[in-house]
């Protein structure tokens, strides 16, 4: 299959209230990490990557990865540029074989945010590709960029309704009390802003920062609302841990797939979980 826009799945899993998982992809370990989960659970995935990631992994190897993955496991991926920054930058992705972008225009002010969010949309959806906007700022470490969690703003539900209306995004990313990377305390979602949202606008609300949130609270979000949830620093945290075992256990190893294998086993059952969890398995 080859890769589609979110579209393909998006609406299912607003309708049927469940979440699909946006993976971070790192590295060809990631890849196939979250392809061979999400063929054994038969869910739809999204492939998330940050500019960071691009750089390190280079346009043509992410394309080709993902397509290869789309095409070897028959599942609906979508390839997704995330926290994208620039119009340019969101074009260029386009053209490499993107099947989704998010545009992320929550550092500008929110009107200036919603007229470069639609500038996206409008050529986005003219070539297919879906689109996410985000509102508000979620903290925590998000590729080289850090926000305070103190300074971390929500959003303000009235805002967020008009942004959809103003602008037409295919799912809707507002900061509710999550953060990147892994939580010192445990994080206090704001499930009525999520409602408040999601009851209000035909696509689904986003969680970022979806490491780390216990599955009680991911639960309570989905039922909210939330339709897509962002995975990245688990897999990281996984992978390292399996690396840092691996290399302690024999301390003579130089074969990368001696250490790189346990890194993607792990991976595959954090997003195994995930999986299940989000309510994305069977869904196809
Ligand atoms: O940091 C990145 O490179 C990706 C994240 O920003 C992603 O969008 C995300 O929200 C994942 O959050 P995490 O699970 O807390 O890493
Ligand atoms: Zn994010």
């Amino acid at each position: 299959m080859p890769l589609v826009s979110m579209n393909e799945f998006l609406p299912k899993a607003k309708e049927k209230k469940f979440a699909v998982g946006q993976f971070n992809i790192n590295n060809l370990e990631f890849v196939q990490a979250i392809t061979e989960a999400g063929m054994e659970e038969n869910s739809p995935l999204i492939f998330g990557v940050s500019e960071g990631a691009l750089r390190y992994m280079g346009m043509e190897y992410t394309v080709a990865m993902a397509k290869a993955a789309a095409k070897k496991s028959g599942l609906p991926i979508a390839l997704h540029l995330d926290h994208g920054s620039t119009f340019e930058v969101a074009m260029a992705c386009i053209r490499a074989g993107f099947s989704s972008v998010m545009f992320d225009g929550s550092h500008h002010a929110y009107e200036e945010n919603i007229r470069l969010t639609k500038e996206v949309v409008r050529a986005a959806h003219a070539m297919g590709v879906s689109v996410e906007g985000e509102l508000g700022t979620i903290g925590g470490t998000e590729d080289d960029l850090t926000v305070d969690e103190e300074a971390a703003t929500l959003a303000k539900p009235d805002e967020a309704i008009r942004f959809w209306e103003e602008t037409g995004v295919d799912a809707m990313a507002i900061a509710v009390g999550t953060a990147h990377g892994m939580y010192k305390g445990e994080p206090k979602l704001h499930y009525d802003i999520i409602e408040a949202v999601a009851s209000k606008i035909p696509v689904p609300v986003v969680l970022h920062g979806g490491s780390g949130v216990p599955d009680e609270s991911i639960k309570k979000a989905i039922a909210a609302g939330a339709g897509k949830i962002n995975v990245n620093t688990e897999n990281q945290v996984a992978a390292t841990a399996a690396i840092r075992a691996a290399l302690a256990k024999d301390a003579e190893v130089i074969d990368p797939r001696k250490y790189l294998t346990p890194a993607r086993s792990a991976m595959v059952e954090v997003v195994r979980g995930k999986i299940r969890l989000f309510g994305s398995n069977n869904q196809a």
